[in-house]
Formats: structure tokens, sequence, C-alpha cells
């Protein structure tokens, strides 16, 4: 199985047969080039042929963006289009190396080596050849898809026009289909330069999961990438912004903007804003929100394809592969479950027990190492004095906190007292439930990260909810005041710091179905992750 292939579609209402098939040959990424009739290599292009090129095949990238998405889930699908505006391009030049070429249909044994040879610029020495060629059934084309690829004889349509300068804008973060699909209707009509405003971190804190997106920087590389895979012909400029309109209020050069139905309003926004500054107004490109591929995986999802059921379908997955703990003895496995206060770990944990993992709860062992006769008793009360003690002399924890949680100083002499006893006790439990049977255990802690405990775990589970669900549910939970409930979130990592160093992260703001069903599926993903490692 190669895991960069290039399909040469020569008939795109083939496709639908065929991609099932394609899932045997390629498993990352699948590059796609619409293969005009090469009588015409021999000819110069105009510009108006340009024109009715992308007139005339344009939709079919969506319906391939589409049927593709539906079928190989998998595969990061990318439709080439220099050859679709440039018809007579006789080169293909890819940024991944291709290890596979599939032809839809048979070709002459002489074209297909002068294919590998003079076409493919970056292939790999050992680049095969496989021919899907299913023979074609009924009648039905797909819709969007003309079956031929001649121009011939289509009608200029006046509506349509390309652009030298070309803006579109938005978060692309994890990009999908839709993005895709954006960004091929910007490339299609663009012929010169194409800037991409980048939603920046700071914009997006009212996003649903919005930890789970990926750094500015990074989406900013992702999208260089894919464009420069699409159409390395075009320049572009791809820029953070830091709010809705960024570069559009103030470059004269911008000519056409594309948008979603969603962001058509935005878009209007653009105009009135340039209309303000004395600069030309933008046509305004509308992209459908795709629809055919919006299946909602469970109630809690948005109804469209969207970044947020993205980021949703990515609690309970594995976010990172775990780092080596060459000093940690390999059994049992342990995970260490952590999150912010009031975030939901303890049922967690308990989803995960009743898996099969063994669990132990840190905070009900540490309230263990200071009661009476304990060996953190009298350190404690040394320094924290009598106040702190009940009737019965036991410490009273209620006062303590009261203590703690206002002055980090303090916090910090009560961490510096239990933590290193605590972890001694920890480490019996683990070794406790592994000869109980357990070959996973879950050691949930509050304040993993801060103890630098994540060297004591094979791997972080962290639990996130938004932090005013949190302030609202300590307020709930333990009667707190509203400021009082900040500082207490405030004294823990933030959802960022965690989502940074989970290998998992799962969220208990939905219902208690829903985060069981994240718990299966971290927990069924680790199975196969532990049994391919042979950890267990
Ligand atoms: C490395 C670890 O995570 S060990 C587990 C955490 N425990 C410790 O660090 C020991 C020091 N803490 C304590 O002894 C107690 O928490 C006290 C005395 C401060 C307060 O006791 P209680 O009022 O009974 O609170 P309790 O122990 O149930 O903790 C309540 C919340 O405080 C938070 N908390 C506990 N310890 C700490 C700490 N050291 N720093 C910041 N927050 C803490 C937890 O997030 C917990 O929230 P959760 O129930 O949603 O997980």
């Amino acid at each position: 199985m190669a895991r960069i292939g290039l399909l040469v579609l020569t008939k795109p209402t083939k496709l639908e047969r065929i991609l099932p098939a394609i899932n045997q040959h390629v498993n990352s990424t699948l590059y796609v080039q619409l293969y005009p009739g090469r009588r015409r290599l021999q000819s110069l292009p105009s510009s108006s042929e340009t024109v009715l090129n992308v007139q005339h095949h344009g939709p079919a990238v969506i319906s391939i963006y589409s049927q593709a998405t539906a079928v190989c889930h998998n595969l990061d699908v990318r439709v080439l289009l220099a050859g679709i505006k440039d018809p007579f391009i006789s080169t293909i030049q890819t940024r991944k190396q291709i290890e596979v070429v599939i032809f839809d249909c048979l070709f002459h044994k002489d074209e297909v080596d002068n294919f590998l040879k003079s076409c493919l610029l970056n292939a790999t020495q050992t680049c095969h050849v496989v021919t899907l060629n299913h023979p074609p059934h009924g009648n039905n084309v797909v819709s969007g898809m003309a079956e031929s690829f001649s121009i011939d004889g289509i009608l200029p349509n006046k509506e349509f026009k390309m652009y030298e300068n070309v803006v579109v804008g938005g978060t692309f973060d994890r990009l999908h289909t839709g993005h895709k699909i954006l960004l091929s209707e910007a490339v299609l009509r663009c012929t010169r330069k194409l800037t991409v405003g980048v939603t920046d971190t700071s914009m997006l804190k009212y996003k649903l999961l919005w930890e789970l997106i990926e750094p500015c920087s990074d989406r900013m590389c992702l999208l260089e990438d894919f464009l420069q895979d699409i159409d390395p012909g075009l320049q572009y400029d791809i820029v953070p912004i830091y709010d809705p309109l960024g570069p559009t209020r103030e470059d004269p050069n911008f000519q056409m903007i594309v948008v979603s139905t969603e962001t058509y309003k935005g878009g209007l926004k653009v105009n009135e804003c340039r209309c303000q500054n004395n600069l030309p107004i933008l046509d305004i490109h509308t992209v459908d929100i795709l629809e055919a591929v919006s299946e909602r995986t469970c109630d809690e999802e948005e109804d469209k394809i969207s970044s947020s059921n993205n980021r949703m379908r990515l609690l309970g997955t594995r976010l990172r592969v775990p780092e080596a703990r060459p000093l940690l003895s390999r059994k049992p496995y342990v995970i260490g479950l952590t999150g912010n206060i009031a975030s939901g770990k303890s049922s967690v944990g308990e989803h995960l027990r009743n898996l099969g993992a063994g669990l132990l709860n840190c905070d009900i062992l540490a309230h263990g190492v200071y009661t009476k006769g304990q060996t953190c008793y009298e350190s404690i009360v040394q320094h924290f004095g009598k106040e702190i003690l009940d009737d019965d002399e036991e410490i009273n924890r209620k006062a303590l906190g009261a203590i703690v949680f206002k002055n980090k100083e303090q916090l910090d002499k009560l961490n510096g007292l239990v933590w290193p006893v605590l972890l001694d006790r920890v480490k019996g439990q683990i070794k406790a439930l592994f000869e109980a049977g357990h070959q996973i255990v879950v050691m949930e802690a509050a304040v993993l990260l801060q103890a630098g405990w994540d060297k004591h775990v094979h791997e972080i589970w962290a639990c996130i909810i938004p932090p005013e669900e949190a302030v609202k549910r300590l307020q709930e939970r333990n009667n707190l005041t509203e400021s009082d409930a900040r500082a207490r979130i405030a004294a823990l990592p933030s959802n960022t710091e965690l989502v940074a160093k989970a290998h998992v992260v799962v969220s208990t703001y939905w219902s208690a179905t829903y985060t069981q069903k994240q718990v299966a599926k971290a927990w069924k993903a680790l199975q196969l992750y532990l049994t391919d490692n042979a950890k267990l």
C-alpha cells in the first residue's frame, strides 16, 4: 500500500465506481489530476480558453471532493488545479513524492512510461502504476461532472470572470473538504495573487473547543502547503488576521472575495468598509456550504461540515504519540488523568474503571497522608498552626483550603509537604492494582502537570470544559463565590496548557452519554495502540 498516490482522471463520471478500489492502493494523500485531451498539448493556450476551461471543469472539482471524502474518509484528497486553469501544462509538480499512479483507463505502455518520465516531476524511483479500468454502467452522469473534457462548443458564460487579485479568509483549522472547496474556488478564479487571511487564535476564544484549534502559524503553514500543491503557479500571501476584515479594509488591489453562504454577510461588511475607505468594491463569489457530506455522528454536532464538528470528533482520539518512558516500568500501563477543577475527571475515571482500568484518585489519597498519626500530619500542623484543626484534632481541609487557595506561597508549602509522601503511596497503589490484575491503571490527579508527575505516567488524558462552565459548576458544587471560583480555576493549568501536553482530550461539557462515548472511543484506540506496540 502506497502512502501518496496520483489519480489520473480522464472521465470524472467513473470516479464513483473507482473510489472504493483506491482505498486499497493509497492510505495517506490522494492527488487527483483531471486530464484534458492530450491532442491539445501541441497548441498554445489563449486566455479565453483558460476561462472556458475553468468554467467548464470547475464544478467537477467540488464533485470530486464531495465524492472522495464520502468514500475515502482517511485520505487527504487534493485536486490539482494548474492543469484545469491551463490545459496545456504538460508537467505535474506535487509537494509530496508520488508512489503510485492510478489511471482510470488503459493507456499504451509507451505512453505510461513517457508520462512517468516526463510529466511527473516528483515521483519515487519505485513509483508504480495501477489501472482501474471499470466498464461504465448505466448512463447516470454525476451532477457537476461533464462526461467530456472537450470545451469545444461550450459557450462562454458572461457572468464568469477571473481576477488578478483574489482574497479569502477563515480559520482553516485542520483543513477539511469545505475548506478545500472554498480555497479551490478562489484558486480557480485567480490569475496572479491569492491573499488568505487566517484568524489568529486571539479571535477564536468564543469558538467551541477553541483550545483544540491548531496554532495560527501551523494553520498558515498547512495552507501554504495545500495551495502550493493545487496550483504552484499563483503567488500566495497568507497572513494572520486579528479582526474580521483583515487586509481587505486597506488593500486597493483586491478585486474579488470568496465567501461561503455562511460568511456572505462578512463579504458585505468588507464592501461597506471599503466604500467608507474609498476603495474599490469587491465582487463576491459565494460557495455553497457542503451538505452532502455533512452527516452528524451524534446529536451534539452541528448540522453541516464545520470545524466545530471536526474538533468534537477529536475528543477521545489519540492526538499524539506518547513519548518513550524508558525509566518507567512497562507494566502496568499508566494513564495520568488530569484536568482543571470541576472538569469532570472523576466521571471519566469511573467510565474507565467500568471498562476495566484500575483507578486511583490522588485527591482522596492526598487526604489520607495527613490524617492524625499519618506521615504529613505533624509537619502540616507545625507549619499552618493549630487553627486548622477540628475539635477531634483532625486537619480540617476546609480551613486548610481557605488558607492555601488564597495564597500561592502557602499552597506551594502544602504541596511540598504532601507530594513526596503522596507519590510513594501512589506508586504503591499502582503496584497493588497491577497485582490485582489491572494491566492499565488510571491515576486521577488534578495537579499532575504542576507536580511534574507526567514522567510517572505513560500518557496523559486531559479533561476540559469551557472556563465559564467550570465557574458555574464550582459555584454550584462547592458553594463558592464567583471570584473564589475563578481564583481556584486560575491556580490550575489552563485548557490550552493541558491540551498542549495531552495525548487524549475528553470533554464532559455535554451529556453523560456523550462523555461515555468519548471515553469508550479513547479506550478502544488505546487497546489498538497497545496491541500494535505490544506494550501489554
Ligand atoms: C499531584 C496531584 O494532583 S495530587 C492531588 C491533588 N492534591 C494535592 O495536591 C494535595 C494538596 N491538596 C489538599 O490537600 C486538598 O486539596 C486541600 C486541603 C487543599 C483542600 O481539600 P478539599 O477542600 O477537601 O478539596 P479536595 O482535595 O477535594 O480538592 C478540591 C479541588 O481542589 C483542587 N486541588 C487539589 N489540590 C490542589 C493543589 N495542590 N493545587 C491546586 N488545586 C488543587 C482539585 O482540582 C480539586 O478539584 P476536583 O475535585 O475537581 O479535582
